[in-house]
């Protein structure tokens, strides 16, 4: 088996269907979002809700834009990765064509949100995604929509799959 083929069995195992409340498992190892040996990226830990997914997040001083706000490339990167675990619920893999955030109010370094982000149709092979980020008093900080379009398995062989310690 090479190393594209063994990743994409792990992805497989990935995509069986997960309890309500069950925590999803990280898309692999060095993935910016939330692969747990990325020395750079965020480590997000997301769980389903419902048809949802959900996570509670900080960044820290490695994601800072102006001094004591996140960068917004980096809550750009946060949200599309727990669109990224949507993708477990929905079945099917598919990837980012369009990303939009609007950035309500600033992210703070250190400070703990809640994501949130489902899917809100389908047409096709398109998936329209929204998501949230809440401050813990309700506050509404950054929203976003997205468009995904699924792929089949081949859309990642063709692009050099890294191996599954990558
Ligand atoms: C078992 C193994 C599992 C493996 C499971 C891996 C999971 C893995 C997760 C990894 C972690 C996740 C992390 C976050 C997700 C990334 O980060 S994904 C990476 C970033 N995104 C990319 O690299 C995508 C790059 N773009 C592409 O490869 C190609 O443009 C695409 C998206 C595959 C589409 O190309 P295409 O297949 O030629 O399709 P195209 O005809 O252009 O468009 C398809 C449809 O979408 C529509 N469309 C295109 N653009 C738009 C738009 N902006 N708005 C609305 N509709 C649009 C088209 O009109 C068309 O509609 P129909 O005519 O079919 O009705």
């Amino acid at each position: 088996m090479t190393d594209a083929e063994a990743l994409l069995a792990t992805w497989e195992q990935k995509f069986r269907p997960h309890p309500d409340g069950a925590d999803l498992p990280a898309h692999h190892n060095h993935c910016l979002g939330c692969g747990p040996d990325n020395p750079h990226g965020h480590r997000l830990q997301a769980r389903r809700h419902g048809d949802s997914v959900v996570a509670s997040h900080s960044f820290d001083g490695r994601h800072v834009g102006a001094p004591g706000i996140v960068h917004g490339g980096a809550v750009a990167t946060v949200i599309d990765d727990l669109y990224g675990f949507l993708l477990y619920l929905v079945g099917t893999p598919a990837v980012t064509r369009r990303l939009t955030v609007d950035y309500l109010a600033p992210v703070l370094i250190g400070t703990t949100y809640r994501l949130e982000g489902s899917v809100t149709s389908r047409e096709g092979r398109k998936l329209f995604v929204a998501a949230s980020l809440t401050a813990s008093d309700g506050r509404s900080v950054a929203t976003s929509t997205a468009v995904f379009v699924t792929v089949g398995v081949d859309h990642f062989g063709r692009c050099g799959a890294p191996s599954v310690d990558d």
